[in-house]
């Protein structure tokens, strides 16, 4: 691994002035330095001593009068005489402004300092860019120097102004590189660095665009028009599954490489993504930048500095790549944007998708927001104007929306210990009569959620944390889902000692899909979970499979609901559609009508149509006659009613304190004083401290305050001045999540 070279600063007259460094370290404020006048700008990326260590950061500021009201109470200023001089400036692009202002609003935003969330953008500088390698080109020197033989000759005519190895010229002349030095000595070649070919070929905007219908011909121009004004706004475009909206999102991203600037498409699950990155290629005939955790160390810093650089015109990525410093972006595009898996729950937590529109509007560029089911959040914002909407009716071609059925469990029920209703086996059976293929949805990994002993009543827990072990029959082991704990299956009951007395109860979809081969034992089934299918190879190879119809069944858990397109697909039967409505979380029903539109939009996609089959005990439930009579905004009507009266978000906020430590007691004196000390003011409401739903999570004691507000009062300053002052042992930490959507 090559160092960055670090470049001295060079004095431009007398006068040093102070810099502020912002360090990727959980400092509240940046650290003052001292450096040459006009040596650094801010954004530069810089070295500086810490203690005894060198720290890379980031110039924050330069020469400022910060005023006393801004600093905040520990930001002691510190004498220009007692500041420590910067060690020298990184050769590495800066980071613009606008991702430095991004950076200051999100640690506002979210409580968090703001180097920790600087950290999220220069994570990628631990593997610097590669040795540039040199080259040849014409040298100054004397031509009379040297002897001119016919070899030599060969060889400066064919170098010119961009530099050639000397494998190119060897190979290009049929000289040896022999004569390559000899020519290099008497000065006639001089070294300089080859011009690295382009890691991203530019995309071509008018490479194989779609013919597209009325009504995509009129959204796409609404988003190009957008776009080409160059200015912030968002726009919500939604449209039916199957209608198109990938394709329109193209002409926005291809209207912005026609104006030359850059563009970011923020999907869910990245690594699962190559039938978008292989639909993005036909359209544009290259490859985009892909940007996500699992880029392994020499292509994450390439793709990083290729962005920098600017030779990186489109990124698709994960929420990460929102801190990626494109010098001159043009367009953000959100797709899904109503997941949840935007939310980063670990470490800074923030919502993608709400970052995604600050980061617009800092940038001042559009945004487009892409969904079939957007979330009530974005619908609010469509109706009170904040946002556009654009909106596609039916799905492309012949194709129909798919014809979706109940099947009522108590009437219907599956034969004792299994899990499907005859009524789905025959359907699955008559579509693979019909030769076509047929997919079933549980969004639970494993054999099964729940191991009990069944003379005792023993159930087998995490030792870690408030949850039951899941059993995953396939690699003989019980598994905690929260914190990965993994411990063999007993022979007999820990509790108890009975022998053979351990039951699995419940399905998961190793289970279902023990099951389907008992009804089908001739089909060829696919079992699709991230577990199973973690690298984007496999995926890949699961889709190439699906598509070739070496497949008749899939059997997936969540992975399958993603944006696919399988023409032969007709027939998807969820398993328990009544799953998520459990648990009591405030979004629960808007995510399992989300969740289950989108796998039941994998039916039907092309000539033959689909049928969606939803097994439940609730029939009754707005979620499943939402999902019964196709109409989505009836049923976000009725959410809206349910959250408006307790000012629930959108139509307030929310912030959740979770405190956590490594005994109960300190969990709850910490709680308890928080508790005692909790805001009292207009507009706002604390609910709790209670035990967290997971009250032990990693061996973790964990308690919940849930703050409410309406939607005028800004929570930041509350929770700041609320948490002044708590003292905390090193054992105990409270960690603040802003806009919650996950109440474990
Ligand atoms: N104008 C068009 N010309 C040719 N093919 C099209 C056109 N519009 C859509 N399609 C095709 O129809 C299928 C569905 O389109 P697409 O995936 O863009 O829809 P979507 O709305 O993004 O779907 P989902 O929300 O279900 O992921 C794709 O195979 C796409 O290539
Ligand atoms: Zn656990």
């Amino acid at each position: 691994m090559t160092e960055p070279s670090l470049l001295k600063l060079a004095a431009d007259g007398e006068r040093t002035v102070r810099v502020s460094v912002l360090l990727p370290l959980p400092f509240a404020t940046p650290l003052d330095y001292l450096a040459p006048e006009n040596s650094v700008s801010p954004g530069d990326l810089v070295s500086v001593p810490l203690g005894r260590r060198e720290e890379t950061g980031c110039v924050w500021d330069i020469d400022s009068d910060v005023p006393a009201d801004f600093a905040p109470a520990e930001a002691r200023i510190v004498p220009l005489a007692r500041l420590k001089p910067l060690l020298g400036r990184l050769d590495m692009p800066s980071l613009p402004r606008d991702l430095r202002r991004f950076i200051d609003w999100l640690a506002a935003y979210t409580l968090t300092p703001p180097g920790l969330v600087l950290a999220m953008a220069i994570r990628a500088r631990h593997t610097q860019p590669t040795r540039v390698q040199l080259g040849w080109v014409r040298g100054g020197g004397d031509p009379t120097a040297l002897r001119m033989t016919e070899a030599r000759q060969r060889v400066l005519d064919a170098v010119g102004e961009d530099a050639l190895s000397t494998a190119t010229i060897t190979e290009r002349t049929g000289v040896s590189a022999g004569v390559v030095r000899g020519l290099a000595a008497a000065g006639l070649l001089r070294e300089a660095p080859l011009l690295a070919p382009p890691l991203f070929a530019l995309p071509d905007p008018i490479f194989h665009p779609p013919r597209l219908s009325d009504d995509q011909q009129e959204a796409a121009q609404a988003l190009t028009d957008s776009v080409r004004a160059r200015a912030f706004n968002v726009t919500l475009l939604e449209g039916v599954t199957g209608s198109g909206k990938t394709e329109v999102y193209f002409e926005a991203v291809a209207a912005c490489l026609a104006e030359g600037r850059q563009c970011l498409v923020l999907l869910p699950e990245i690594a699962l993504s190559t039938q978008w990155t292989d639909r993005f290629a036909r359209r544009f005939g290259v490859q985009p930048a892909l940007w996500h955790s699992e880029l392994g160390g020499k292509k994450r810093r390439e793709t990083w500095h290729a962005i920098a650089q600017g030779q990186a015109a489109v990124v698709v990525g994960a929420r990460s790549a929102l801190f990626l410093p494109f010098p001159d972006l043009g367009l953000i595009i959100v797709d899904e944007e109503h997941e949840s898996a935007f939310k980063q729950e670990e470490g800074v937590t923030y919502h993608g998708r709400d970052m995604a529109i600050v980061r617009a509007r800092l940038t001042n560029v559009p945004a487009i927001l892409v969904s079939a089911t957007p979330s009530l959040e974005t619908l609010t914002n469509v109706e009170n104007g904040r946002y556009r909407h654009v909106v596609l009716h039916a799905r492309h071609g012949n194709a129909t929306l798919p014809d979706v059925r109940l099947i009522d469990m108590r009437r219907a029920p599956p034969e004792r210990g299994q899990f499907l209703s005859p009524v789905l086996v025959d359907a699955i059976r008559a579509s693979f009569e019909r030769e076509e293929q047929a997919m079933l949805f549980l969004n639970r990994r494993g054999y099964a959620p729940l191991t009990l002993c069944r003379s005792c009543g023993h159930r087998m827990e995490c030792p870690n944390c408030s949850s039951w072990l899941v059993e995953h029959r396939a690699r003989q082991i019980l598994t905690c889902h929260h914190c990965g704990h993994v411990e063999g299956l007993p022979e007999t009951c820990p509790s108890c000692a009975a022998e053979s007395s351990l039951v699995a109860v419940g399905p998961g979809i190793e289970r279902v899909h023990e099951e389907a081969r008992l009804h089908f034992p001739e089909a060829r089934i696919l079992v699709m979970a991230s577990d199973t299918l973690g690298s984007p190879s496999a995926t890949a190879e699961a889709v190439r499979r699906i598509s070739a119809r070496e497949i008749d069944l899939v059997i997936g858990t969540q992975i399958v609901a993603k944006g696919w397109h399988f023409p032969d697909l007709t027939l998807v039967g969820v398993v328990d559609a009544d799953l998520g409505l459990g648990g009591g979380d405030l979004r629960a029903a808007e995510r399992t009508v989300q969740l289950l539109h989108q796998v039941a939009g994998r039916a039907g996609r092309a000539e033959k149509p689909g049928t969606v089959l939803l097994q439940s005990y609730l029939g009754d439930h707005p979620v499943m006659k939402a999902l019964v009579s196709n109409d989505y905004l009836a049923f976000m009507e009725q959410e809206s009613a349910q959250r408006k009266p307790g000012f629930w978000p959108p139509y307030g906020r929310l912030a959740a304190l979770i405190v956590s430590a490594d005994s109960a007691e300190a969990a709850d004196r910490v709680a308890g004083l928080l508790g005692a000390r909790a805001p009292d003011l207009p507009g706002v409401q604390v609910l709790g401290p209670a035990p967290a739903p997971l009250a032990i999570l990693r061996g973790r004691h964990r308690r919940r305050l849930l703050l409410r507000t309406r939607r005028n009062v800004a929570v930041q300053p509350i929770i700041r001045q609320w948490l002044e002052g708590v003292k905390l042992s090193t054992h105990e930490r409270i960690d603040i999540d802003i806009d919650p959507i996950s109440f474990l």
